[in-house]
């Protein structure tokens, strides 16, 4: 699903976020990706949604190469790799159901068919009762739950994650590592989910990459901090 090779990226100022990158991910995987600040894990996202091109290498997602993509082809592509951020990034005035709709409207979805998917989604993320409601009314948690809904609204391949529980407390992460597991069981989608949290590492135990300066330094299918 996922296959980097040989992958490096510079920035202008000089910085070399990543270095010779390989990795390969099966459809249905789930990953987390560790590392120190500054390790170059936001930039490996940057490369697989297709926000930055590599210097060298090749990123491969579901068959297209994304270093390769026309500008243009850039948005369709994303339509196949959900994202989830740590600042939930919501649309501040349209209500939860609006929010989840409007990824899909900009897809062209029939609107029909949009109100079916949204239903399937609330339910999915366990928030059918908070339809109505604006996410400024809504907990960190409940907040993070319609981003993943959003993200997975237009059934994506890939999901990538870039610390979804870092504003979280461990009870609320908690949620949230299940749903995501539950998404990675349930769909079949593959996760790539980017943390600083050691206990949910430690206790949801999955293959764990490690960066460190822009090398692949650890890649453990065993999982837990104590297997790298
Ligand atoms: N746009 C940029 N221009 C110049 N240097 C950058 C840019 N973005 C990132 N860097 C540098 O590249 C390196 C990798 O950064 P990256 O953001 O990928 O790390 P990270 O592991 O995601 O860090 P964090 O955990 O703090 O989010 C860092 O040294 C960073 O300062």
């Amino acid at each position: 699903m996922i296959d980097l090779k040989d992958v490096s990226k510079a920035y202008p100022n000089g910085v070399h976020a990543l270095n010779h990158v390989n990795l390969h991910i099966d459809k249905g995987e789930f990953v987390y990706v560790i590392g120190a600040t500054g390790s170059g894990k936001s930039t490996l996202i940057k490369v697989l949604n297709g926000e930055i091109v590599p210097d060298e290498g090749t990123v491969i997602v579901g068959g297209v190469n994304v270093g390769a993509l026309k500008h243009r082809k850039v948005p369709y592509y994303r339509r196949n790799v959900g994202c989830v951020f740590q600042d939930y990034r919501l649309l501040p005035k349209l209500t939860v159901y609006e929010n989840i709709a409007f990824a899909l409207e900009v897809v062209g979805m029939p609107r029909k068919q949009i109100r079916k998917r949204v239903m399937e989604v609330l339910d999915l993320v366990d928030l059918k009762e908070k339809a109505r409601s604006y996410p400024d009314e809504l907990s960190g948690g409940q907040q993070q739950r319609v981003t993943i809904g959003r993200a997975i609204a237009n059934k994506p391949m890939v999901l990538i994650a870039d610390e979804p529980t870092g504003n979280l407390d461990p009870e609320k992460s908690l949620e949230i590592i299940t749903l995501l597991e539950k998404i990675n069981k349930k769909l079949d989608t593959t996760i790539m989910m980017v943390t600083h949290d050691k206990v949910l590492v430690d206790r949801f135990k999955k293959r764990t990459i490690m960066l460190d300066k822009g090398y692949v330094i650890h890649d453990s299918n065993r999982g837990g901090y104590k297997s790298l």
